[in-house]
């Protein structure tokens, strides 16, 4: 594996979600595999649990993180090609992101998307200006279409509580916002569960139909009652219209999801990636319950990078 950017195979999910599962029993069991070894962790946008659990991720294998908030204290970047830096951008990524791949042995990137340039967006094209121009391994920390760390974590997260022969229905719901929220969350989440064979069902109103390319094979239902019904596990999460793209349609509060929602799914265990809005996206009393897995999530954050950093390094 030399990047880690998304979905690729069931078997390399298997393996992965595996791998994590022995890191989660014996964290520091490859202690001496990463020694002289060093990660750089780009932020180009802000994040508590992904800074945090990369470094623990490195760590635990002996490599040594080191990581740059390039939105705060780096020189603010020219992304494309052939430009006049006459305006306000200092350093051009192909020289940036050179120095990066002489410095560091993988880079960790976080670019969030515009959401007002659809096609760069829908290309990657920071994430790719960072693959193109550092020459060394890229793991994604949340790109602008996806959150494969995200992913990774929300599957063994689903599989440490599915109990062994069922194959459990998963409900990915639109929940309200007051920002233009992206994608990436949403796409990865329904490419890792379509991936993994989970049975997907995706519920939003109408207008905030996702990218096709990630939910093909997911059954679409408009009706949130009755995509709820007999669910597993519901993934609930904010996203911006794709198809208007990057506008706010809907803001209904009824979308919100409380414990009235769940009435036909007595079982099921709620999710979210985090951070998360309360009492707008998700109730108080779903969040404080059992049925909330939004802390596992975030410890398997964790294992889910340390499985990755650990296979890239060979
Ligand atoms: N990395 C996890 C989620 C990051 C981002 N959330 C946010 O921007 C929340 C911002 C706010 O609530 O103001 C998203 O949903 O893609
Ligand atoms: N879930 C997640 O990626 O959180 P951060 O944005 O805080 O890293």
């Amino acid at each position: 594996m030399k990047n880690f950017t998304q979905f690729e195979s069931l078997a390399l999910g298997q393996e992965l979600i595996d791998l994590a599962k022995s890191y989660k029993n014996d964290s520091r069991k490859d202690i001496s595999k990463g020694i002289g070894k060093r990660v750089g962790c780009i932020f180009l946008n802000p994040s508590l649990r992904t800074r945090v659990s990369t470094q623990i991720a490195a760590q635990n294998l002996g490599m040594e993180p080191i990581v740059l908030n390039m939105d705060k204290e780096g020189w603010a970047l020219e992304m494309k090609d052939g430009e006049v830096m006459n305006k306000g951008t200092v350093e051009h990524i192909k020289d940036a992101a050179g120095v990066l791949g002489t410095y560091f042995d993988v880079l960790a990137i976080r670019a969030f998307p515009t959401l007002t340039q659809k096609n760069e967006d829908t290309e990657d094209f920071v994430l790719n200006q960072f693959i193109r121009h550092s020459g060394i391994p890229i793991v994604s920390l949340e790109s602008a279409i996806r959150h494969p760390l995200q992913s990774l974590a929300d599957m063994i997260t689903m599989k440490e509580n599915t109990p062994s022969g069922k194959r459990p229905k998963v409900v990915l719901t639109w929940a309200p916002h007051i920002k233009a929220i992206p994608h990436a969350v949403a796409n990865s989440f329904s490419e890792w569960a379509l991936g993994m064979e989970y049975d997907l069902t995706i519920t939003h109103p109408e207008g905030y139909e996702l990218d096709e390319k990630f939910t093909k094979g997911a059954t679409l239902e408009y009706d949130q009652s009755k995509a709820l019904q007999d669910a597993d596990f519901v993934y609930v999460k904010n996203w911006s219209s794709f198809n208007d793209y990057g506008k706010i349609h809907s803001t209904d509060p009824s979308w919100m999801l409380t414990e009235a929602h769940l009435s036909k799914a007595p079982d099921a265990k709620v999710m979210h990636c985090l951070p998360v809005r309360r009492n707008l996206e998700l109730s108080d009393e779903i969040l404080d319950s059992d049925r909330s897995l939004v802390q596992r999530q975030a410890e398997n954050r964790i294992y889910a990078a340390q499985a990755v950093l650990s296979k890239i390094i060979g």
